[in-house]
């Protein structure tokens, strides 16, 4: 197997491990879709992405959709992630389409042109320091017509992929069949990484695994994550016996390792 191209930027994950597991992280200017079911940890992975940002001194645009801009900003306190601090230094921008406050940036509507509109404006105002994303969940804006997702996941990329922005964009699955609506984000997206749960010995275990990565030699494992009060998201352990990982492509192993600091297992 080749190197990886040595021409891609990678934007850190800020999730300890994960980017070993992606040769060293997303690459720039990607729309990655984060998808699984509810509370298996979508928003959490896309706090820790916008604070690699933020604390390595960036700006960032965060859309919320479910949660107000204050709930984002106490959940990600919880993680030791000064959102607040970074919002009154006007370096973090947080697109609040739930609330709906009389201020700029607060979405009017529900609609997909209206969220466009407004990262263009955020961007606009936080100028070349935001190079970060997060769109969560595009699955508010199509609760009353989940045919348009596809359609609307084309036009956010390519409206978007001019503005030098790497961008995460969850996508909910149906706790019914743990699936997604019908198309939606993942066909367009350059990545995927699926979340998963699973009650396992009476405990609810929560899984990671990258699906897709355009451009990466990627892990093909699941990995099991945990979600800890003061530090946030971590991967502890793949699900993959050793002995599987022999079905990863060459160089694969190596790199990972490289990018995580682990002992042979
Ligand atoms: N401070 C904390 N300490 C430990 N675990 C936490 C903490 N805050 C949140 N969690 C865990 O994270 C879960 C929520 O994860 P998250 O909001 O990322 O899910 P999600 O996949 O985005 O769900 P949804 O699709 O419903 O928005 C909670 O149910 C809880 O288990």
């Amino acid at each position: 197997m080749s190197e990886p191209r040595s021409d891609v930027v990678r934007l850190s994950t800020g999730i300890r491990g994960l980017d070993g597991l992606l040769a060293g992280g997303i690459p720039e200017g990607f729309m990655v879709a984060l998808v699984g079911m509810p509370g298996t940890g979508k928003t959490v992975a896309c706090i820790h992405f916008a604070w690699a940002g933020l604390s390595a001194g960036e700006s960032a645009i965060y859309v919320t959709t479910e949660e107000s801009r204050e709930s984002v900003i106490r959940q990600a306190a919880q993680f030791g992630m000064g959102f607040d601090r970074a919002s009154r230094e006007g370096r973090l921008i947080i697109l609040d389409a739930l609330m709906r406050k009389d201020d700029e940036w607060s979405l009017k509507e529900v609609s997909v042109e209206e969220m466009l509109d407004r990262v263009i404006a955020a961007k606009r105002s936080l100028g070349r320091g935001a190079r970060r994303l997060v769109i969560d969940s595009m699955s508010a804006f199509w609760l009353s017509a989940p045919v348009k997702a596809r359609e609307d996941s084309y036009s956010v990329k390519r409206v978007l992929s001019k503005w030098g922005l790497t961008i995460y964009v969850t996508s909910q699955y149906a706790i019914t069949t743990g699936s997604a609506f019908g198309w939606g984000v993942e066909h367009v997206a350059d990545g995927i990484i699926h979340f998963r749960r699973a009650i396992s010995g009476g405990v609810l275990r929560r899984y990671l695994l990258v699906e897709k990565m355009r451009q990466t030699p990627h892990d093909l494992r699941a990995w099991e994550i945990e979600i800890r009060d003061g530090s946030g998201m971590e991967l502890v352990r793949p699900l993959a016996r050793r002995a599987e990982d022999d079905a990863l492509p060459g160089g694969v192993m190596r790199r990972i390792r490289e990018h995580s600091g682990d002992e042979e297992p």
